[in-house]
């Protein structure tokens, strides 16, 4: 399909910062209970959890399992360190997204688009929802490029970016190694509360990946503005690295009173792990997805890397039997997953009100 480049390109966050604007366009302010109080010194108090997986080494796995049930309650979101991905693999993912943003031309990555119109499609863009017309909708300082790894009966490498040389395969090489990762997690998390070993990832139907590399320009006024607005996300995990310049943060005792955003402050070699949405509906809300944004920064730009672990779109994720009893009754209604991401990307995140419109009277 011919891209019409002078209006796509108009929507890529980078091209904007490359024309050397002092302003952001008014599409991209939040309104003011939206927008970020940036972090001011001295630094935060809290701090994201940060868990020795030890290599899986057997002898340590009990206590890992503990830290990560205190810290999927605790947080949603924890740190995760030896946990076996090659740390070079980490740099040459976040090296070959780098060199695609800065080293392409917009012409060149326009090539890889991704259809504007449906939700989650492969390529390079910048929106995240759906309804595009929607006047009000507030444009998140971002750009991405969004990968469908697996089942691998979703993987095309010729979607991807051929350059730098060795895009394709480390993108490919990454998702194994995320999945692989991605399902020892789940398992220790199912585990860690009483489950079988397989119970999230038998949930999935099949397991699948997406990977997105997303870009934040350089913004000139981030106290107005949001590199992606607060969301939790959709599937069971999402692994997440960044690079050096930090803007993520996650929500701390979200709904209570002591709520507080928390910079999640880049981690050299760690790996980030999210709880999303349908960890907290099979966990009966014993785990809670994390509330996340990224802010943006007037200096430099920003890389991160998630890879995203769902179900299939065709089965239905409800509270696990096993938690389940009468004194303690399902939470949540069950949902087949693609009419849950459906919701997501035509209503919008905002928070967790997806989630919310599944909970039972209690
Ligand atoms: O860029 C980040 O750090 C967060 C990305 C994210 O939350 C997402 O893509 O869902
Ligand atoms: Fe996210």
């Amino acid at each position: 399909m011919e891209v019409a480049e002078g209006e796509e390109a108009i929507r890529r966050v980078q091209s904007l910062t490359q024309s050397g604007l002092s302003q952001v366009p008014p599409q991209y302010i939040q309104p003011p209970q939206t927008r970020p109080i940036l972090p001011s010194h001295p630094p935060q108090t809290q701090h994201i959890p940060i868990i020795d997986l030890f290599g899986f080494d057997p002898t340590h796995i009990q206590s890992t399992r503990d830290s990560i049930a205190r810290a999927c309650r605790d947080w949603g979101a924890f740190h995760v360190i030896n946990h076996g991905v090659p740390t070079s693999l980490l740099h040459h993912i976040r090296h070959a997204g780098l060199s695609f943003f800065n080293d392409l031309s917009m012409p060149d990555k326009l090539r890889y688009s991704c259809s504007p119109g449906a939700a989650a499609s492969e390529g390079y863009g910048s929106r995240m929802l759906v309804n595009h017309d929607d006047a009000d909708q507030v444009l998140d300082w971002r750009d991405y490029f969004d990968h469908h790894t697996f089942p691998l009966s979703r993987r095309n490498p010729n979607k991807w970016p051929e350059f730098p040389s060795g895009y394709r395969e480390t993108v490919a090489k990454y998702g194994n190694e995320m999945k692989n990762l991605a399902q020892k997690l789940m398992a220790l998390i199912s585990e860690s509360l009483g489950l079988r070993p397989s119970c999230i990832e038998d949930a999935a139907g099949e397991l699948y990946q997406n990977i997105t590399i997303s870009y934040y320009p350089p913004c000139p006024q981030p106290e107005l503005t949001l590199g992606l607005q607060s969301h939790s996300d959709m599937g069971f995990i999402t692994l997440l690295i960044q690079d050096q310049v930090s803007g993520l943060q996650a929500l701390k005792n979200c709904g209570g009173d002591s709520e507080s955003w928390v910079t999640v402050e880049p981690l050299e070699d760690a790996i980030l792990v999210i709880l999303g949405d349908q960890t907290e509906i099979i966990t009966n809300g014993k785990y809670k997805s994390c509330v996340h944004r990224a802010i943006t920064n007037p200096d430099r730009a920003r890389l991160s890397v998630a890879a995203f672990h769902d179900p299939a779109k065709t089965v239905r994720i409800s509270p696990a039997s096993e938690l389940i009893d009468e004194s303690s009754p399902a939470k949540y209604r069950g949902v087949v997953y693609g009419d849950y991401v459906k919701s997501w990307y035509t209503k919008g995140p905002e928070g967790k009100r997806n989630i919310d419109a599944l909970l039972l009277e209690s």
